[in-house]
């Protein structure tokens, strides 16, 4: 069996190998011919499975993407060809989480901030948004949500409609996929008339799609110095993207919300249990072997810890301020995908034990383990 894997996702001859010969390629220029004699085809978010792909291998049996998004599948192709499919749900929703909070607290210490006085608009309530939520609400952030499919099916979901959140909100997060078709569609969500339904200073965060905002609109209100704080990890028609917005941003970076070390690896995992679950093999590996022991593991918490060193213990593993740095510094000369391609490593929180008496409970919240 020939499983073919983009060579940026980890662990993939660890995982597959035994099911097959893997082989890697590059996922953003791979071209259909690459790939005809593939039985398995393994991708990330920067390959396009289309029909022109599809009908390109003929023996193909099972796709993957190791990401939560699936925008870059036709599925009912693969459907249509009786081909199994997989994406991996959830896998770096943590990623995606430490990534907002590193750059709320960012914003909060460049603004001076009383980050615990902000409401918090979250549009997109599933794995990720989820998260956000019940992070900001253990740490007592008053927060409003939006996901109206959610609040199709579930009577007590705490719904607000877009336009009843906008005008609310001083921090907007986008967690939505990327849709075009269906009663609500996000392409292109955000808007030149969202943008001034909200508080002219309000934040805008976006790591969900890049084509979920009107970039366009963003540089256009950018260009009359509505100053609004800006954090974009997602970018429209990446990897060619609007770089005249990147001054007017506090962070920019690569698509690199989700790439946390576990995060990544997850996604590998994920697909390796649904190609063995296709083929009726039971796994031979999971991702507590392949993962590498973290820098530190173990910190104790006293007991007048406090809310306000939350910030400190998060920048422990990770401040996002690392990968605006690089973004800025390399994205001229190096491109946008080479940024991805040698993202530095990065660990969870969960990487980290807590220890002592008195660990409060908005640190497990948080996604700190402890003992
Ligand atoms: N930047 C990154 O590295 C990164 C990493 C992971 C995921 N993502 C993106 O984030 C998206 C969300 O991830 P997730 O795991 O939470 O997905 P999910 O499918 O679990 O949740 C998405 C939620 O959005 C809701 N939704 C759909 N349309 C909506 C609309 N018009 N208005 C409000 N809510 C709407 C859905 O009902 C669902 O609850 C992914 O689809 C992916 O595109 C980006
Ligand atoms: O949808 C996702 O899971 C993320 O956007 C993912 O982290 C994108 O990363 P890529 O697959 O492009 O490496």
């Amino acid at each position: 069996m020939l499983i073919y894997a983009d060579d940026n996702m980890p662990y993939a001859r660890e995982f597959f190998s035994h099911l097959g010969e893997v082989r890697l390629f590059a996922g953003r220029t791979v071209q259909p011919s690459e790939l005809q004699d593939a039985d398995v085809l393994l991708v990330r978010s920067v390959t396009k499975v289309n029909q022109a792909l599809i009908a390109a291998c003929p023996q193909l049996k099972f796709v993957g993407t190791a990401t939560i998004g699936i925008d870059h599948i036709d599925r009912e192709a693969l459907a249509a060809r009786g081909i199994g499919f997989s994406s991996a749900p959830g896998c770096n929703a943590q990623s995606v989480l430490e990534y907002v909070l590193s750059s709320l607290f960012w914003l909060t210490e460049k603004y001076q901030w009383d980050l615990h006085s902000k409401t918090v608009g979250v549009v997109g309530v599933g794995n990720i948004g989820r998260l956000v939520v019940k992070a900001l609400q253990a740490m007592g952030l008053n927060v409003l949500q939006c996901d109206p499919l959610r609040a199709a099916q579930e009577p007590y979901f705490p719904h607000l409609s877009l336009q009843q959140l906008l005008p609310q909100v001083d921090i907007l997060t986008l967690h939505v996929p990327l849709t075009r078709q269906g009663l609500w569609p996000t392409e292109q969500l955000i808007g030149p008339r969202e943008l001034k339904q909200l508080k002219p200073d309000c934040a805008l965060i976006n790591a969900c799609r890049g084509e979920v905002v009107d970039n366009q609109a963003l540089l256009a209100e950018a260009n009359t110095g509505s100053g609004r704080p800006l954090v974009l990890d997602v970018w429209a028609n990446e990897p060619d993207i609007l770089q005249a917005l990147i001054p007017h941003c506090d962070i920019a970076t690569a698509h690199i919300a989700g790439h946390s070390v576990e995060g990544k690896a997850r996604g590998t995992e994920m697909l390796y249990q649904a190609l063995c679950d296709q083929l009726g093999h039971s796994a031979e590996l999971n991702l507590t072997q392949v993962l590498p022991e973290a820098q530190f593991t173990e910190l104790k918490i006293n007991s007048n810890f406090s809310l306000l060193d939350v910030q400190n213990l998060t920048r422990l593993l990770y401040d996002v301020r690392r990968d605006d740095a690089l973004f800025r510094l390399h994205l001229q000369h190096k491109g946008f995908d080479w940024l991805r391609k040698s993202y530095p490593a990065r660990r969870e929180y969960s990487s980290l034990r807590l220890s002592g008496t008195q660990v409060p409970t908005y640190l497990k919240e948080l996604g700190f383990s402890s003992q």
